[in-house]
């Protein structure tokens, strides 16, 4: 393992449970952070993704409600590939599939302009960590090459670091959204 994966995979297990903690304290779903993350959508550019939370994850789902927009979730169509996107709206069936994540059984397929992106830890730079996959990264840099995307993470307070360990293919979020603050990047 290089230095840098070795690096990450210990933030990884520090961010887990430091997410667990304020997962148990406050639940799944967080109105002050929903309050906040419908605020930061507010005219944002559709078609907006959320993401079907899962472990520890705070919950985006109750959003979709507030928006007007095609609202979508990432389906992983292989390893090393960017996500791919179909149309959901709550009440939409939907299938398990890779890595335990439930995905829209049928619907079209979308180019989000807005993303709300799960993570285990961020900082006040923007950069996120995630499971591990590269997933998000490799579909910001694809969406980001076709139109103007606005990514916000959406978090508990306590998966704040000083610093998430970076390599040359991560990218920042635009925005930061947890039940206390929005955080703006840049
Ligand atoms: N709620 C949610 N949906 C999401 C993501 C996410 O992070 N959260 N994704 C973000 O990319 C994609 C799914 N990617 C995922 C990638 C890895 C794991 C995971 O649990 N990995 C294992 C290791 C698996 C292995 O190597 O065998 C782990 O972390 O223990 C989960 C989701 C799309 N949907
Ligand atoms: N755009 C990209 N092109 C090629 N490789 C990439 C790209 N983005 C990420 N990777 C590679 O994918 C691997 C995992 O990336 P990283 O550790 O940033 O995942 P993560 O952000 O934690 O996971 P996820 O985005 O799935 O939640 C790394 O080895 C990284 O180099």
């Amino acid at each position: 393992m290089s230095d840098i994966a070795a690096v990450k995979a210990a933030a990884r297990k520090a961010a887990f449970a430091r997410r667990a903690e304020d997962h148990r304290r406050l639940g799944a779903v967080v109105a002050p952070a929903l309050t906040r993350l419908a605020e930061a959508l507010d005219g944002a550019g559709g078609p907006v993704a959320v993401y079907w939370p899962i472990r520890t994850e705070i919950d985006p789902r109750p959003v979709l409600k507030d928006l007007s927009t095609q609202t979508c979730l990432p389906v992983v169509p292989g390893p090393d590939q960017p996500l791919r996107f179909r149309t959901w709206s709550d009440g939409d069936a939907i299938e398990p599939a890779s890595f335990g994540v439930p995905v829209p059984a049928t619907g079209d397929w979308l180019r989000p302009r807005t993303l709300i992106v799960p993570l285990l830890a961020f900082d006040r730079r923007g950069y996120r960590l995630g499971y591990g996959g590269g997933f998000y990264d490799r579909t910001i840099a694809e969406l980001s090459g076709l139109h103007p995307l606005r990514c916000i993470g959406f978090a508990y307070d306590a998966q704040e670091v000083e610093a998430v360990p970076v390599e040359a293919t991560d990218l920042p979020l635009d925005l930061i959204v947890t039940p206390t603050r929005t955080i703006r990047v840049g």
